[in-house]
């Protein structure tokens, strides 16, 4: 096996990254060692790019990037037992302590001492990666590497979606980045209808119909609160999905839900948010949920039956795919133009 691999590396505090040749990892204990068949980009790899004020407070370059993946094990650390040379897995990108308060009450999902592999340690933008193996999860052989890839941020958009009953429900998303995208993908999956999208970009509103949405808005030349009410005689949508980050999508969105519907919040806002709660969320009686991560491993089983179902509408979410990192700077520039659904990396040329 080579010794050397190339590998896409923030190595300077700075924007951007490199792809320079690194040393193949070697599997430590309770790590394994995977051949990585296909890994995709995340909105904080692209952080990590640009070298937001987030990405300045917590990443230490030199580091390779990424933590969405596919891979084949092989090479197995030393007191590793659960897996074995020749396993199909991804990857939980969380590490928990599985001692803390909420670890000990099953919320590993909101582990107060969560490490993320590619955040705040090596990742998997390259030709092989370690996985803790208590994250790996064993994919079925048939799985496409492009399709396993996505489960990560799947789960997000599952943990979203059906955080609440959705089959029949009328659906609000906001954002259709590639997570909404993804969203967009399980709630039509689910039975959700009519779904309704409000996104300002023309290029992600047209993926949006492609991924199934029934109506698509744009928030920033017509009303999406009045378009909402007249898709639904008035009555508003059951179901209102925020996966934009935008406060005033949230308001709109929380406009736009019936008395009695449910909220679940998905996307991060870049400040505080001033809302008038009482006659928005109080008084409407809305049933609120904030969405962070992805429950281990329910979320997980979920994802990989809704993906084996054949009724998840992926391909036209994953726009562009890579052999090789050689182009990563064009992937990278293209995603953050919002020129992309998820973009995906196929390491080896071969
Ligand atoms: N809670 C969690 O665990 C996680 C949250 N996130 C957050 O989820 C959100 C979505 O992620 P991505 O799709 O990668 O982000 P993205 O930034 O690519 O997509 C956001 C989309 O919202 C659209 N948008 C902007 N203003 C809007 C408005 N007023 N109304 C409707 N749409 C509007 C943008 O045009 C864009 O297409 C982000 O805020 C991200 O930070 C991401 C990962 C995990
Ligand atoms: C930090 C991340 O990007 C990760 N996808 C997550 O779900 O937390
Ligand atoms: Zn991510
Ligand atoms: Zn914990």
């Amino acid at each position: 096996m080579a010794e050397k691999m190339p590998a896409i590396v923030k190595t300077k505090p700075a924007y951007g990254a490199e792809l320079v040749e690194v040393d193949v990892p070697k599997p430590g204990p309770g790590e394994v060692l995977i051949k990585v068949l296909a890994t995709s980009i995340c909105g904080t790899d692209l952080h990590i790019y640009e070298w937001n004020e987030w990405a300045q407070s917590r990443i230490k370059p030199p580091q390779i990037m990424g933590h969405e993946v596919a891979g084949e094990v092989i090479e197995v650390g030393p007191g590793v037992d659960t897996l074995e040379v020749g396993d199909y897995i991804s990857a939980e990108t969380h590490i928990v302590c599985g001692k803390c308060y909420a670890c000990r009450h099953n919320r590993y999902h909101v582990c107060q001492n969560t490490k993320i592999f590619g955040v705040d340690m090596d990742g998997v933008f390259a030709e092989y990666a370690i996985v803790p193996a208590q994250n790996a999860w064993k994919n079925p052989k048939g799985m496409k590497p492009e399709y396993a890839t996505l489960q990560e941020p799947l789960g997000n958009a599952v943990d979203t979606v059906l955080a609440g009953p959705i089959a029949g429900r009328s659906t609000l998303i906001t954002g259709a980045g590639p997570l909404g995208l993804l969203g967009i993908a399980v709630a039509k999956a689910s039975g959700a209808y009519p779904v309704i999208v409000s996104e300002p970009s023309e290029f992600r509103r047209e993926l949006a119909k492609k991924v199934g949405a029934d109506y698509v808005v744009n928030p920033f030349e017509e009303d999406p609160v009045k378009f909402v009410m007249d898709v639904t005689d008035g009555a508003g949508v059951e179901v209102f999905l925020e996966f934009s980050g935008a406060p005033k999508a949230l308001e709109q969105g929380l406009k736009a839900t019936t008395p009695g519907g449910r909220v679940s919040l998905l996307g991060l806002f870049p400040r505080d948010v001033t809302l008038d709660f009482n006659n928005l969320i109080i008084f409407k009686a809305l049933e609120v949920h904030g969405i962070t991560g992805r429950h281990l491993w329910e979320t997980w089983y979920t994802v990989s039956s809704l993906i084996q179902s054949g009724k998840l509408n992926l391909d036209p979410v994953i726009t562009h795919k890579y052999k090789g990192f050689d182009d990563f700077e064009e992937a990278f520039e293209l995603m953050r133009a919002g020129k992309t659904g998820k973009v995906v990396f196929f390491p080896h040329k071969g």
